[in-house]
């Protein structure tokens, strides 16, 4: 694999990358990332600012998944102006879906993406399983169903029996085999406590495959790190370089002043424009009018950090008529509860109504 700028990857041989789930659609999209000429196989850029990894949508009887919400959700969050889309990151709850239903899912993103015209927007999908051979059946079929990027968690389940060594080996040999590049999920809270640190990360990010982070622990000393040792992309620039990102709104202006790129944060969701606003404003130099922002979008932030995707899908459909419920066993919220959620995001979303 050969990388020019981050983004830009010759993989081996993308025909040979299939994995028995190849189909016409997932043919006509190997093609659409081939230049005309029949040259290297690209990825859409990762550019610096807001992505939002996408909560999943299901009928609220059945509990199939409901591709046409899930493509609408889609679409108003590339009009709000995020930079990209994550399928399958915590608030898209893969742990509660089969393999199939992960590729319908980017699949149904990603048509809806090129549906309404944003051709040019990347998507990054959840990958992270607890054995290698299974994260990276998961990155061919992020491949053949439009990602252009993988998020991978560590294996945790096992923890008590890996040394750092074997989970850097695991880093290791799943961006060496990757069809996509890889970005490294640390969210202590979703790997048994786990948290890789600023220097295992920095290493890492020597590999080329590996383009980036989102760091879930809230630690924005450690980003700082990151960040100055992969001289990680920022707001100003056009997209190249290491994408050293915070995993949560409530720390987003601080990401940006630390160095980082911007944010894989839940609570786009609900309020996009508010967080790429952070961004904007950042970028512009307009600091005062960014820490306003963020103040606002921090509190709303705790309210998604409390009631995660179950919360986050109750404001949505209060608010935006859509979002049912989590698959179970996750609780469905009873009126009073939606009532707390109602009031614990209302300020945020009236923040977002005024953008
Ligand atoms: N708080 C996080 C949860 C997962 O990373 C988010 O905003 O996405």
């Amino acid at each position: 694999m050969s990388p020019t700028t981050n983004g830009h990857y010759t993989p081996r041989d993308p025909t040979l990358i299939s994995n028995g789930h190849s189909n016409s659609y997932s043919n006509a999209l190997l093609h659409a990332h081939t230049d005309l000429d029949g040259g290297a196989y690209t990825h859409r850029p990762l550019v610096p600012g807001v992505y939002v990894p996408t909560v999943c949508f299901f009928n609220d009887i059945t509990e199939d998944l409901d591709i046409s919400t899930i493509k609408k959700h889609a679409i108003r969050m590339a009009e709000a102006g995020v930079a990209g889309i994550t399928t399958q990151g915590s608030n898209g709850e893969a742990v509660s879906l089969s393999h199939r239903e992960r590729r319908l899912v980017t699949t149904a993103t990603r048509e809806a993406l090129e549906t309404a015209g944003y051709h040019d927007m990347p998507i990054i999908v959840g990958c992270g399983a607890q054995s290698t051979r299974e994260t990276l059946e998961l990155c061919h079929d992020a491949l053949l169903s439009g990602g252009d990027y993988v998020l991978v968690l560590p294996p945790a389940y096992y923890k008590g029996l890996m040394s750092n060594t074997d989970l850097y080996e695991y880093f290791r040999d799943v961006a060496d085999e990757s069809p996509l590049p890889v970005l490294i999920y640390n969210f202590p809270g979703a790997a048994s406590g786990l948290d890789l640190d600023s220097d295992f990360i920095s290493k890492l990010a020597q590999h080329p495959n590996i383009v980036g982070c989102k760091l879930t622990c809230g630690n924005s000393g450690k980003l700082a790190r990151i960040a100055t040792a992969t001289n990680a992309a920022t707001p100003s620039d056009i997209g190249s370089g290491f994408m050293a990102m915070g995993g949560s709104a409530d720390f987003t202006l601080q990401t940006l002043i630390v160095g980082g790129s911007g944010v894989i944060a839940g609570l786009a969701n609900i309020a996009p424009k508010a967080c790429v606003a952070i961004v904007n404003y950042y970028a512009q130099g307009k600091i005062k009018e960014a820490k306003r922002i963020q103040a606002r979008v921090a509190q709303g932030d705790w309210a998604a950090i409390q009631g995660g995707l179950v919360g986050t899908k109750s404001c949505l459909q209060t608010f935006f008529g859509y979002g049912g419920y989590a698959r179970k066993p996750l609780p469905r919220p009873a009126s009073e509860e939606a009532i707390k959620w109602e009031r614990a995001f209302q300020d945020v979303v009236d923040l977002e109504r005024t953008l």
